[in-house]
């Protein structure tokens, strides 16, 4: 099946022939590095035979006057000259792999040095099997090397990751992860927008090298690099697979243009354009991930795990805000905080776990109590802050009180628990820390006062 595949690629690789051994990319050497990555050393005896089948295919098209035995000597040095490099590199992705799973930017970053390494010693050993064995002549080195290098990293960097999905579904049992990796991080949109990136795509390409066979100059070849803003938005905004298969598509749809419209005074331009669009492509693949890691991180340090109440550091950013939105508006802004009366007692006549549930269930009353804009946060131990925007010290007073009552006739214990709160509002040029403190006096004079009931200014001190 490799084989075959391998077959049908390289046809596909002449579309963008340029010389005899060298074209604007080279997709069948993608299809040989994704095949080791993931068949690993099952992989090199389909790969060999391709390359011996295309040695004596080359030899008849391009009239090269060598006997059948020349051929296959000439294919199995090929053959060797492009596997063995191919192997190594793909063998330092996969250890990259193992060693560093799931770290998507350190995967992809072995990938392009391993591809750019690989291709230019396969390059070498290339040119080296078909001079010694007449398929080439010395003299043509100088003019080929460089396309032909070139050429097989373009294919490299583009068709491995677009065949990595295909491979996987013939080895299933490959230990080359796609999971872990690319695939991990699957989103983006489907239909309309997705197909006008891609249409987006196609269309830079068509109309910059449009551009290119109109004026006829180099200025206007490297108008392709606008490729590279629209493959960008791509990237960071849809799913790897839909990416890959779009730069496929871009890199043959240039191939073929150069081909067709006899661009090949630019094809460096091109080649180059393919290659570092494809690289950034891929490195931008991670993105997506890493923010959605760090979003989940924040979302983690802002909250408090055991009550799902904002954590400490979290009251103190969203005060910021709200204070400075309230100066702005001239409006009033309260604080309250409260504890839990003995609770002390609780964890130690009931159990740590009791105690932990208790404060579970306080949590889960006071927002039945409380507003959608209120920031209900845990301040530490069984101390809980209500952060109230926009709420005047009257307001504040009955919010206090509805969560005094509500909590104090919470069952989830055997025996009773009740809260003392302590109340404040801001005052024109307080800051958070001003009023903090107010209710916190306010919380202590409610403990002292013998507990159980709400203290501050505008709530006429109730007790419970
Ligand atoms: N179950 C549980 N207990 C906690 C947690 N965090 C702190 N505590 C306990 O909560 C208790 C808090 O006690 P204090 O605030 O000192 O006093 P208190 O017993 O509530 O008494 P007053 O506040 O004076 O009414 C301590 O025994 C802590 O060990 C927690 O996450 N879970």
């Amino acid at each position: 099946m490799i084989c075959l595949l391998w077959l049908a690629v390289w046809q596909v690789g002449l579309l963008g022939e340029l010389h005899t051994h060298a074209s604007v990319w080279f997709p069948a050497a993608g299809l040989s590095f994704a095949a080791l990555l993931v068949a690993g050393r099952s992989a090199l005896l389909p790969l060999s035979i391709a390359a011996v089948l295309i040695t004596f295919w080359a030899a008849a098209f391009y009239d090269i006057p060598l006997s059948l035995s020349e051929q296959l000597i000439a294919g199995l040095a090929f053959a060797t000259a492009h596997l063995a490099p191919y192997s190594a590199g793909a063998w330092i992705v996969r250890r990259v792999s193992q060693y560093a799973p799931g770290q998507l930017p350190i995967l992809i970053l072995s990938f392009v040095l391993s591809a750019l390494t690989t291709t230019l010693l396969a390059t070498g050993l290339g040119m080296l099997a078909l001079t010694s064995t007449g398929m080439m002549t010395p003299d043509e080195i100088a003019g080929t090397w460089f396309t032909y290098w070139i050429g097989d990293l373009a294919g490299v960097v583009v068709i491995t990751p677009f065949f990595l999905p295909i491979l996987r579904t013939l080895y299933p049992g490959s230990s080359f992860s796609l999971k872990a990796y690319l695939y991990a991080n699957a989103h983006g949109h489907k239909g309309g927008i997705l197909y006008a990136k891609a249409l987006l795509n196609i269309a830079i390409v068509i109309v910059s090298m449009l551009l290119a066979a109109t004026l006829n100059t180099m200025e206007s070849a490297f108008a392709i690099f606008f490729l590279a803003v629209s493959h960008m938005w791509m990237a960071c905004t849809e799913s790897p697979l839909a990416n890959v298969i779009s730069l496929a598509f871009s890199s043959f749809l240039i191939a073929f243009l150069v081909a067709l419209w006899s661009l090949t005074d630019y094809v460096m331009v091109y080649q180059f354009a393919i290659i570092v669009i494809a690289s950034n492509v891929l490195f931008a693949l991670a993105l997506p991930k890493l923010v959605a890691d760090n979003t989940e991180l924040e979302r983690r340090v802002g909250t408090d795990t055991l009550t799902s109440a904002a954590s400490r550091d979290a009251l103190f950013e969203h005060a910021s805000h709200v204070f400075t939105r309230a100066e702005a508006a001239h409006r009033p802004v309260s604080v309250i905080i409260f504890d839990v009366d003995r609770f002390k007692q609780i964890n130690d006549q009931h159990g740590h776990q009791a105690g932990d549930k208790a404060l579970q269930c306080v949590c889960e009353a006071a927002r039945e109590v409380l507003r959608p804009a209120d920031i209900l946060a845990r301040f530490g131990g069984d101390e809980f802050v209500v952060l109230l925007p926009d709420t005047a010290p009257s307001v504040a007073g009955q919010i206090g009180q509805r969560l005094h009552a509500h909590i104090n006739a919470l069952t989830v214990l055997p025996c009773e628990m009740t809260i003392s709160a302590g109340i404040a509002s801001s005052r024109p040029g307080d800051t958070f820390e001003d009023v903090f403190e107010r209710a916190d006096n306010a919380l202590y004079r409610a403990k002292h006062n013998g507990r159980n009931q709400t203290q501050g200014a505008a709530t006429n001190n109730v007790k419970g």
